[in-house]
């Protein structure tokens, strides 16, 4: 007990009748006052009184007070609590009206009533000790608060003078309000990621912190995810100087509140450290003559940029570490140089990564942007190395020959170090902010020419030429790569199609005009297709002649006859046959899908037949046009004749 004397509420209090929620010493509520007893109680003690004493009420539960004073007042609840009337706010429209904002005091209970109007006034017996409630009765104002949403048992705590009586009356009501929890808890799906941890936390937190649960969960995820972040960091195999980086930003992140815009970009930064392959490699299968037997295999002719190509694999078999020269293909487009490129990786089983530097004007989108830029990113050195995973790819650095210039810097000039083995060990790209180590990257560069390479960037690497093809290379490379390779595009099978020689020849020389073989293989795509939904329509009348018919046609194909011509691809009159296998595609065929011929045998080309020397004349015209049709005319020229090739 305490030894000060207790607060004395008035003998006599106004009495405040509600009947919407329980008001309990300790606690505070707001109630709306709109009945006549209650309006006068208002207006006479509060507003115009202006004592402390004045103030205090005796708030009655469970009574509701009758809309007019002429009516007899209602039987009282026995106990009320003391209020005192913190707050009064009014209104007269559309009728008048206050809400009052009082706090409970204690309990009392009312002796007897001595007056009934304007308002009640009844003489009370106070129940509780006043200076009890604000220290030793925390317990019990914070029990009395949780079971206020119960307006019954709220009514009978109060009536509960001793404080046994009220431990009985609020306990049950606790167990009932955690059992309640548990259930809601049970019922809510768990989270895929949850751990045994997190379920193991989250019910304590539910019951002692009720409100912002579903943040508090945001935030535990969040948390996990540093954790793993920063145990990632521990195991990782990164360089001293890179792991030191990150321990700080690590230890930055756990302090920065998560709504920073910088917390997004410091953990973006953190997760591409970690992914980054530091130490990963795949080993080399150096053998040379497997080399060889898959460049053979995967391209036709090109022997002088194979045979460089095997110099270089060859040198390095025998000496590991090598730091050699960049080899950088150059030729006309559509010859084959990224796919070399790809056979390269293929025969060292490496991973291969293209970067296609056609257009790229900006130093940073090779060296990354630094950290402190809105948007920011690594460059795509960095980028590549983390698409690959491993940091021994080999990196085909697509078209150095387009690469351009603005105001945000030289890209080439960021390239120099890049592909200098000198410098390339300690690359530093802006956005990760520390070295990685390049030398491993095996680099090959592409050029349609060496004209618009800058001088530096040239300087570093070795230029192997890669022609155009004759006529007879590109009719080897239409039958053993590129028909092949569309027929399993287009889910077809060699007993379904069959494209003669003479047909890839009448598509080289009538449809295509090129030194690589990109067109033609459009080409038979297209060719491919149209069979395609052919076989799959089920309508396709085989073509009547056989091949020998075709070798005889060669030469004469305008001065067929109308009736002679065999039936074409187009025909689909007879939809009752079924598909007759193979489809031949002859030069009817071909017209059919591809449509007349865009370009007829030049006159230079056609006439060489009767002449022994033939000179072809030709002005300014592109490297790939130059070399297609010399290699036309040196086609034509008859056993025995003298090609004489003069380029003005
Ligand atoms: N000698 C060859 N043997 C087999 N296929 C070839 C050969 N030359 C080119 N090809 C095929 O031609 C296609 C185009 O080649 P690729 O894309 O490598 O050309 P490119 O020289 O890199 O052209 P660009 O300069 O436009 O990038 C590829 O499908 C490739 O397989």
């Amino acid at each position: 007990m305490s030894s000060v004397s207790p607060i004395q509420i008035p003998s006599r209090l106004p009495l405040l009748l509600t009947h919407e929620g329980v008001l309990l010493p300790g606690s505070t509520m707001r109630t709306s006052v709109d009945s006549a007893r209650n309006l006068q109680l208002v207006r006479n003690r509060l507003l115009k009184g202006t004592s402390l004493q004045s103030t205090i009420l005796g708030v009655i539960p469970n009574t509701p007070d009758p809309a007019s004073d002429a009516q007899d007042l209602p039987p009282l609840h026995r106990i009320g609590t003391a209020a005192l009337a913190v707050q009064v706010v009014g209104s007269n429209w559309p009728k008048p009206h206050y809400t009052l904002l009082i706090t409970g005091l204690c309990r009392f209970q009312i002796v007897q009533v001595l007056k009934e109007k304007p308002y009640p006034i009844a003489e009370v017996e106070q129940l509780d000790r006043l200076e009890e409630f604000p220290s030793t009765c925390k317990m019990r104002e914070e029990l009395g608060e949780l079971s206020e949403q119960f307006y019954k048992y709220a009514v009978q705590i109060l009536d509960a003078v001793s404080l046994e009586e009220r431990f009985k009356m609020t306990i049950p009501l606790l167990v009932r309000q955690i059992e309640g929890l548990k259930l809601l808890q049970k019922t809510r799906k768990p989270k895929q990621d949850d751990d045994k941890r997190v379920i193991a936390i989250r019910p304590i937190r539910r019951i002692t912190h009720i409100s912002g649960t579903l943040e508090d969960e945001d935030e535990d995820e969040d948390n996990d995810d540093i954790v793993m972040l920063e145990k990632k960091i521990q195991t990782s195999s990164m360089p001293e100087q890179a792991h030191k980086v990150c321990v700080k930003e690590i230890k930055r992140l756990k302090k920065m509140p998560q709504s920073m815009p910088e917390y997004a970009l410091t953990r973006n930064y953190l997760e591409l450290m970690v992914e980054l392959p530091w130490n990963k490699s795949t080993t080399d299968r150096l053998d040379i003559r497997a080399a060889r037997i898959l460049l053979d295999n995967d391209h036709y002719a090109m022997e002088k940029l194979k045979k460089r190509v095997l110099e270089y694999l060859a040198v390095r078999q025998l000496k590991n570490n090598l730091k050699g020269p960049i080899l950088c293909f150059v030729g006309p487009p559509g010859v084959g140089k990224t796919s070399v490129g790809r056979s390269v990786a293929k025969t060292l089983g490496r991973e291969f990564h293209r970067i296609a530097l056609g257009g790229v004007c900006d130093q940073s989108d090779i060296r990354g942007h630094r950290r402190t830029y809105v948007g920011s990113m690594p460059g795509r050195i960095i980028n590549g190395l983390k698409t690959v995973g491993v940091n021994n790819p080999v990196f085909l650095l697509d078209e150095v020959d387009k690469l351009g210039k603005s105001l945000q810097g030289d890209p080439a000039a960021a390239l120099l170090e890049v592909l200098d083995p000198e410098q390339n060990h300690n690359f530093t790209d802006h956005y990760l902010n520390v070295a990685f180590d390049l030398s491993q990257v095996l680099f090959i560069a592409t050029a349609n020419t060496t004209a618009t390479i800058p001088a530096a960037l040239l300087d570093r690497m070795e230029i192997i030429q890669v022609p155009g093809y004759t006529q007879e290379e590109k009719i080897e490379i239409a039958h053993r790569h590129l028909i092949p390779k569309q027929l399993e595009q287009h889910g077809l099978t060699p007993q379904q199609i069959q494209i003669p020689q003479v047909t890839t020849l009448d598509i080289i020389t009538r449809y295509t005009r090129e030194a690589g073989v990109r067109s033609l293989d459009r080409k038979l795509g297209a060719i491919c297709r149209a069979v395609a939904v052919k076989v799959a329509e089920g309508q396709h009348k085989e073509a009547k002649l056989d091949r020998s018919d075709v070798t005889e046609r060669e030469g004469c194909r305008e001065h067929i006859l109308e009736d002679e011509k065999p039936e074409s691809i187009s025909d689909t009159t007879d939809l009752a046959l079924p598909p007759e296998m193979p489809i031949l595609i002859d030069f009817h065929a071909l017209k059919d899908i591809l449509g007349p011929p865009m370009y007829e045998m030049e006159a230079s080309t056609a006439l060489v037949a009767d002449h022994l020397v033939t000179v072809v004349f030709l002005g300014k015209v592109a490297e790939g046009r130059l070399h297609n049709a010399t290699s036309q005319a040196q086609h034509q020229v008859p056993q025995g004749g003298l090609f004489l090739d003069v380029v003005v």
